[in-house]
């Protein structure tokens, strides 16, 4: 059987994605979430001419000579009258122009005695000076976030001052996460003679804690196709992860459990390293997929294929991790045939590649902070050669 393109595998993953419901939900609980439509601004900010500075408020034209303070203007509580020629109206930052003033003196480049305030610097450039545009930042009817983009702290701040208290948003996806293999316990627990610490789960649940999730943990499962299979057939969840017993070993039977619970599979084995014996398909209206054992082919099959994934669902435009490009640090051998991705550290632009690969090892990945990706096939490459990373959580 030949081995799938990774990027043909993402797409036909994301195929199998069925559709999600939106709903509306208060702004404080929409991070890390995607805008499930256009945010429109329902009012325009500044909405009034605004003071940048703590100064005075005047006419450009009237700055040369002294001027006479007639009132105060704060946020929130704004000068009623006009600025007539020679008068100055005292403002503080954020408070509304006076409407005939037309710029700012700031209070470090003036002189004031009494009622009486002279230029004592440059002062501003021209009218204008030193005021915020009414509409400066937005305009009502204004698109300020598009449909499909995430809901990061700065864009939810925008739609709160934009006038938005709900946003709609795709309600949390459920992820239904199994960790198969006889070997495993619970971390933590005494081990009897080839027993293993289970992490996978723990470090999957971790790697999707940002984004809308609800986790469905269904713990430790025994490489026993009738338990695998009942255990999978009583599944509800948007999205079932499995990891362990993905290869062709004869205790490998999540593929046999997920048929006979019901799930049609779409596609095995990627030309992917690590990660080639992932697997994905569906069971009703749960995206299955199945990761491989080893750490870090569950790690990375997770950030290539289960994050993607779930932004996609949740209502992600661009839900694909994001390459930067960096020099390489030291040489690198000819690639083979499947995509590679390397565990290294970014060390000032440079990366330095971890010089054993296994995918077993969680420590070289714990100490990475990024990915060096090789195409199938990639030449050699020499020191400073530019290749494509992607940046580790
Ligand atoms: N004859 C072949 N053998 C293997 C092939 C192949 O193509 N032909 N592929 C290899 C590749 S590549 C990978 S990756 C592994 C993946 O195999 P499985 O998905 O079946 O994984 P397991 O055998 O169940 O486990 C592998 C390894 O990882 C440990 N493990 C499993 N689950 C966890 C967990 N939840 N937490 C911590 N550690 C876990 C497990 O004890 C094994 O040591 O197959 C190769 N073999
Ligand atoms: O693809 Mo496996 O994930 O090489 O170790």
């Amino acid at each position: 059987m030949s081995l799938l393109p990774v990027t043909e595998a993402q797409s036909r993953l994301l195929a199998l994605a069925p559709p999600i419901a939106g709903e509306s939900v208060p702004l404080a609980d929409a991070a890390g979430r995607w805008a499930a439509s256009d945010l429109v601004a329902l009012r325009t900010q500044p909405a009034a001419d605004l003071s940048a500075m703590d100064g005075y408020a005047i006419r450009f034209a009237d700055r040369t000579a002294p001027m006479r303070v007639i009132g105060e203007s704060a946020a929130g509580l704004p000068f009623a009258s006009p600025v007539a020629p020679g008068e100055a109206v005292r403002i503080f930052t954020g408070a509304q122009m006076p409407a005939g003033a037309d710029c700012v003196l700031v209070q470090e480049e003036v002189a004031r005695d009494g009622d009486t305030l002279t230029l004592a610097g440059e002062g501003p450039r021209g009218p204008g000076g030193n005021v915020r545009r009414r509409g400066l930042d937005f305009a009502q009817g204004d698109v300020l976030v598009a449909a499909g983009e995430r809901l990061t702290p700065a864009r939810l701040a925008l739609a709160g001052v934009a006038g938005h208290a709900a946003l709609p948003v795709r309600r949390p996806i459920r992820v239904a996460i199994a960790a198969t293999g006889d070997e495993l316990v619970p971390p933590g627990t005494p081990l009897a003679a080839g027993q293993l610490p289970e992490s996978n789960s723990l470090m999957i649940a971790a790697l999707i804690a940002d984004q809308p999730v609800e986790i469905v943990p269904l713990g430790i499962l025994p490489d026993r196709l009738d338990v695998l299979t009942d255990a999978f057939a009583a599944v509800d969840a948007d999205i079932l992860v499995t990891t362990g017993g993905a290869s062709v070993g004869d205790h490998d039977l999540v593929r046999p459990a997920l048929e006979s619970a019901g799930a049609a599979l779409d596609f095995w084995r990627i030309a992917l390293r690590p990660g080639k014996p992932m697997m994905a398909g569906r069971m009703r209206d749960t995206v299955v997929l199945g990761l491989p054992g080893n750490p870090v082919s569950a790690f990375v099959t997770s950030t290539l294929f289960l994050r993607p994934l779930i932004a996609a669902m949740a209502g992600a435009t661009l839900p694909f991790p994001a390459k930067l490009q960096a020099r390489l640090g030291e040489r690198l051998p000819a690639n083979g045939e499947r995509t590679d991705y390397l565990r290294a550290v970014l060390v000032e632009g440079r990366v330095h590649v971890a010089a054993i690969q296994d995918s077993s090892m969680l420590r070289t990945l714990a100490r990475s902070t990024c990915l060096v990706v090789r195409a199938p096939h990639a030449p050699k490459a020499d020191s400073g050669d530019v290749v494509d990373i992607l940046m580790l959580a």
